[in-house]
């Protein structure tokens, strides 16, 4: 995870109303996504978790995608996206997402009951996102196999535990304190 720490270090932190937001590559596409990070994290990934039972990765719309894709070329798992917005198709679920700096809807779409999935995305912080994604998982009647998380803040990962149950892998825990990403 040499890549990944090193490039935390000097993210830029920006304000999102009262929330210090870092910036970085893989959780922004911003400013240029080296392909040899992205690597690094997806390798990481797939020694931390089983993908042998896996039938759909299942990521959140936007910044899940790069990683999901990623995963589905090396595994050949396929990958399905929870929109921001809405198709109206039939079995379409949609669920309420809020987090630290925002507030909406996400679409889950293409899940059926019994399908084995693993959840991927690239932050958790407050663990809004995650609780939503388990919800709606969990309406489609899908068995979720594994979660994982690249970077994480905060205290998402035990509410998530706290209120679905699950345990959320990630490969690196940050904080951001005085306007810096500090690795913890
Ligand atoms: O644990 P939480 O507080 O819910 O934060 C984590 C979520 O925040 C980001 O998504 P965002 O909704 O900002 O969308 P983006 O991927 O389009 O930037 C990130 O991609 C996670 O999905
Ligand atoms: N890029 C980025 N995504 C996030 N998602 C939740 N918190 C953050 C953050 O601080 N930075």
């Amino acid at each position: 995870m040499k890549m990944l720490i090193e490039t935390l270090k000097s993210s830029p932190v920006i304000k999102r109303g009262d929330y210090h937001y870092f910036v970085h590559p893989i959780s922004d596409g911003i400013p240029l996504v080296d392909p040899h990070i992205l690597r690094e994290v997806a390798t990481c990934i797939i020694e931390v978790c089983d993908f042998e039972d896996v039938d759909k990765i299942v990521t959140a719309e936007a910044m899940g995608i790069p990683l999901a894709t990623t995963l589905s070329l090396y595994t050949d798992i396929p990958y399905v996206i929870m929109r921001k917005r809405r198709y109206n198709l039939k079995g379409e679920i949609p669920v309420y997402q809020e987090t630290g700096y925002s507030k909406g809807n996400l679409y889950l779409n293409g899940i059926k009951k019994g399908d084995k999935v693993l959840i991927v995305d690239d932050v958790i912080s407050t663990g809004g996102t995650m609780v939503a994604m388990i919800k709606a998982l969990e309406k489609a009647g899908a068995e979720i196999k594994g979660i994982v998380c690249v970077i994480e803040r905060g205290k998402g990962r035990e509410e998530v535990k706290e209120k679905t149950g699950y345990d959320v892998k990630t490969l690196v825990k940050v904080d951001v304190v005085d306007g810096k990403v500090v690795i913890l």
